[in-house]
């Protein structure tokens, strides 16, 4: 397991990671969330001794990084897949790695094979695509059969097989009874490889917990009916005393009460329903909701077009989430998806 114990990192006055305690156990795949600048590399990196804390501890199987002999035997970790020497081959680069650590060339050949990269094991890895990069990188971090395995942003670059290649990697790993932490801004793909969460905001951890407790804690479950007989419904539902929303297209949301009774009350008073669903909301508008006040980099839709300032280089890819301050909050849903 990885332990980590009040970590703590300093660049001059800012507070990369605050105070950050928390566990990450074997046989289950934890995800680990934060907006951009929340302190995700920083924390993996010291993980691998590659930072050193200001404060605090973080222990692998135990022992700080620097302890373990052959360190890939323990810990095998994807941070940066641009990390390596361009000029050398998949191969070559893998055989370094493992010779380093006292692991057989044969491994090399079997993590190759693993990450689909043997067909092009001779050739440099400065050619690379970022999707192959991210293989190789990943193939690495597999080199000696670790029982610990970290992934900065695994899915980076890579396309929809290789994507679902690495889910079920992750997956297998864990029931394999392996640690694996992984880090991804990407909510839909996290919803389906991760159990268990933790999230950060601005260095500090925010949450710990699973990953339907995180979704249910950090967002609204409702039921959506809609009926041809919309006033009668509206009528009858109030005389039991629960609370109805108009959501729009004739569809009612209705907090509190489940979709049984609902269901049961309709039935009794024979009213046709032609929907009634549970809703839940998704990982990503649940996180949006636990980090709306922790996000430092926030892109303006507002304010685009000619001769507008662009966004940072930190700002969230693919969209611009409305401004916490201007009510981005329980209420906010993503346009165009239905809730
Ligand atoms: N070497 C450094 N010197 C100074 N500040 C740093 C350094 N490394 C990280 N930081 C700062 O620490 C904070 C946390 O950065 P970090 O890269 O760990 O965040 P992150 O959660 O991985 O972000 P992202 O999701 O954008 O990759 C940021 O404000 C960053 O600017």
């Amino acid at each position: 397991m990885i332990e980590l114990e009040g970590l703590t990192k300093r660049y001059g006055e800012k507070v990369a990671v605050n105070n950050l305690t928390f566990t990450v156990h074997p046989g289950t795949v934890t995800g680990f969330l934060g907006p951009n600048g929340a302190g995700k590399s920083t924390t993996m990196r010291m993980m691998l001794g590659l930072d050193n804390p200001t404060a605090g501890d973080v222990r692998i199987d135990g022992k700080h990084y620097a302890q373990l002999k052959d360190p890939l035997k323990y810990i095998g970790a994807l941070l940066d897949a641009k990390a390596m020497h361009g000029g050398r081959s998949a191969f070559n680069h893998l055989l370094c790695l493992a010779q380093s650590n006292g692991i057989p060339r044969a491994r090399v050949h079997e993590v190759l094979d693993t990450v689909g990269l043997t067909a092009v094991a001779r050739k440099k890895a400065k050619g690379f695509s970022l999707g192959m990069g991210q293989r190789l990188g990943i193939a690495g971090a597999l080199l000696g059969d670790p029982e610990i395995l970290m992934f900065d942003e695994p899915v980076n670059g890579l396309d929809p097989e290789g994507i679902h290649w690495i889910r079920n990697l992750m997956k297998s790993l864990a029931a394999q009874g392996r640690t694996v932490f992984v880090s991804s801004h990407l909510m839909s793909e996290m919803a389906l490889t991760a159990e268990h969460l933790v999230v950060i905001g601005q260095g500090r951890l925010l949450a710990d917990t699973s990953m339907s407790d995180f979704i249910q804690q950090n967002s609204r479950s409702y039921v959506r009916l809609r009926s041809p007989q919309r006033e009668r419904l509206l009528d009858v539902l109030h005389q039991a005393g629960i609370t109805a929303v108009e959501a729009g297209n004739g569809t009612l949301e209705v907090d509190g009460t489940g979709p049984e009774q609902l269901g049961e009350l309709a039935a009794q008073h024979q009213l046709v329903l032609h929907e009634l669903s549970p809703q839940q909301a998704s990982l990503e508008e649940a996180f949006m909701q636990l980090t709306a006040e922790s996000v430092e980099y926030h892109a303006h839709a507002d304010h685009q077009g000619p001769g507008a300032a662009a966004p940072g280089p930190t700002s969230p890819p693919g969209g611009t989430p409305p401004d916490p301050g201007a009510g981005w909050g329980s209420g906010w849903q993503q346009p165009g998806k239905g809730n």
